[in-house]
Order: structure tokens, then C-alpha cells, then sequence
């Protein structure tokens, strides 16, 4: 009797609530999927920035990762916000020891406002231990940049860099568009593990209500996947999820808001 389904959000603490692993969780929570955390590092933050940082001891998180392990069947996980160098390799290890399902690598590395959550000799951990253990790749276009060091803008450059990214060890790979803020559309381009792709396109809203966004697609198909769900249907799920939560906003904090959480239960949709 341990089968609800279970899964795990490996990231940093938004005291504000809208991004990090609170967005994980209440999307989780949404998803009707039971969600545990592993916290990475605190972060004092809310919708106008982040005021400051702590990562937690490595050996809190090993025990954290040992604590789950010990209880729950963990189906599927995702990493956010993960700080430096030594915390992704933490991570890494752990997530080698133990089983907790596909691993959906969010690699986040730059908040809204421009305060780093990942230090930049990080990068080269992250490309090497956790980015191979990925079965799906969320980068937004600055991060997909960073990651093949190569411009990513036009469609055939996003084509090209989800299959460097592919050749690097990730399975599946999505470049989120949301960053493209001159199209009309939201663009995110998806190159499967079997080499077939598709666009999934949607209405650009014009709103600063973006807090987390890229958090709560990624914690939506962690979701999708704890239950279960085929991953392309997964992806959809979770980009019609984000559309709601974007398109019907909450009004909280002076900023970047957060994203409505509850939306996409409260709206039409197939
Ligand atoms: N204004 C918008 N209108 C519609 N969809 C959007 C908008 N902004 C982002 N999206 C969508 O939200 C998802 C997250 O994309 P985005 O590129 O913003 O991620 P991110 O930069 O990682 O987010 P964050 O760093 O805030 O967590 C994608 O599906 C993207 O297309
Ligand atoms: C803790 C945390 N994780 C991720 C993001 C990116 O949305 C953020 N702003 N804060």
C-alpha cells in the first residue's frame, strides 16, 4: 500500500512562492500527484527579485535523498534550482544511488530579475553528471545557450541545439520559447528520444505575471510522468497547463507575479 502516485522536486526554497520548488509542489499538488522535495538552498526572494542565498550542508541533502528512499515509491523527479558545482554533483550521486523515476533536468540558472541560481563553474558539472541522467531537458533559450555555447534564435538554430543537447546524454529535449518575446506565439520546440519532433505553439500573453513558469511546466510533466502518463501527452498536458496559469492571473506582489496554479482546472480544455 505505498502506490499513490509519488514524485519528487529537487530544488530551491522561493519564499515568495511562485517559482522554485513551492510551484513544483502546488503543480504537483494540482496534478493530484503527492509531491516530496529535497531542498537544495533557500532563497529569501518574492516577485521583485532575489534579496538572498544559502545552500544547504551536502550531507543535509544526501540525507534528505536517504530519508525518501527509505519510505516512498518515488515515480518520477526534477531538479531546479541547484547553486554550485559541488551541489550538482551531490545530486548526481544521489540520484545514481537511488531509483526515483525519469528525471525531468530543468537547468535553471538565472531568475527573472538576473540573480544567478546556479554559479557559472557549475555548468560544466551539470553538462557532464546530471545532464546524461536526464530523460527530459528543459532549458529556456539563455540556458540552451549556455549549455552548447552556441546562439539559439531561429528555428533551425533551436532544431540544431536540441540535438547537440540530445548527443550530450539527454533523452528528450524542450528549448522553451518564453524568452522570445517579439513572437506572437510562445514557441517550444520538442526533439523525442526516437528523433521525432513537434512545435507546441501558443498565444503569447503580454503579462510581468511570469514568476516560475519554466518551474511549473517542468513540475507538470514530473507530475504527468508519476502517473504514469505517455510522455508526449505529458508535454501537452503540461504546455496547455502553463497556458492557463499564465492566461488567467492572480494579483500578488509588486513584480514578476506568480503564475496561477489552480487555473487550468478551472478552464476549458480538452
Ligand atoms: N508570455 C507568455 N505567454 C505564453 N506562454 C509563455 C509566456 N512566457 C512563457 N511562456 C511559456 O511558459 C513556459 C516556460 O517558458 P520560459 O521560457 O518562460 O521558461 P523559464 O525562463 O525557464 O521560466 P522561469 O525562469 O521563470 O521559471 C514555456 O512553455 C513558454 O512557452
Ligand atoms: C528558488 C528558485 N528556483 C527557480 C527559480 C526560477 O524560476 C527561482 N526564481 N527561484
Amino acid at each position: 500500500m505505498n502506490d499513490f502516485p509519488q514524485a519528487l522536486t529537487i530544488a530551491g526554497s522561493d519564499s515568495g512562492g511562485g517559482a522554485g520548488m513551492q510551484a513544483d509542489i502546488k503543480t504537483m499538488q494540482e496534478r493530484h500527484v503527492f509531491a516530496t522535495n529535497v531542498v537544495v538552498a533557500i532563497t529569501a526572494q518574492n516577485t521583485l527579485g532575489v534579496q538572498d542565498s544559502f545552500p544547504l550542508p551536502l550531507e543535509l541533502i544526501t540525507k534528505q535523498f536517504e530519508s525518501l528512499a527509505a519510505d516512498f515509491h518515488i515515480k518520477a523527479c526534477k531538479t531546479g534550482m541547484l547553486a554550485d558545482a559541488a551541489h550538482v554533483a551531490a545530486v548526481a550521486e544521489n540520484l545514481r544511488r537511488f531509483d526515483f523515476g525519469p528525471l525531468t533536468l530543468d537547468p535553471v540558472m538565472i531568475a527573472k530579475g538576473g540573480a544567478a541560481l546556479l554559479t557559472e563553474d557549475a555548468i560544466t558539472t551539470l553538462r557532464n553528471e546530471l545532464l546524461p541522467l536526464a530523460t527530459v531537458l528543459t532549458p529556456n533559450l539563455p540556458e540552451a545557450e549556455v549549455l552548447i555555447g552556441q546562439s539559439v534564435k531561429t528555428p533551425a538554430e533551436f532544431k540544431l541545439a536540441a540535438q547537440i543537447l540530445q548527443k550530450m546524454g539527454a533523452q528528450n529535449i524542450i528549448i522553451k520559447g518564453g524568452h522570445q518575446t517579439a513572437e506572437q506565439q510562445a514557441n517550444d520546440y520538442i526533439l523525442y528520444a526516437d528523433g521525432s519532433d513537434e512545435w507546441l505553439s501558443t498565444p503569447r500573453i503580454e503579462t510581468v505575471r511570469t514568476h516560475g513558469t519554466g518551474d511549473t511546466i517542468s513540475a507538470c510533466i514530473t507530475a504527468e510522468l508519476a502517473k504514469g502518463t505517455p510522455l508526449k501527452q505529458a508535454i501537452r498536458i503540461s504546455k496547455a497547463y502553463i497556458q492557463a496559469a499564465i492566461a488567467n492571473p492572480i494579483a500578488v506582489g509588486h513584480g514578476h507575479g506568480p503564475t496561477n496554479h489552480w487555473a487550468y482546472r478551472e478552464v476549458e480544455h480538452d
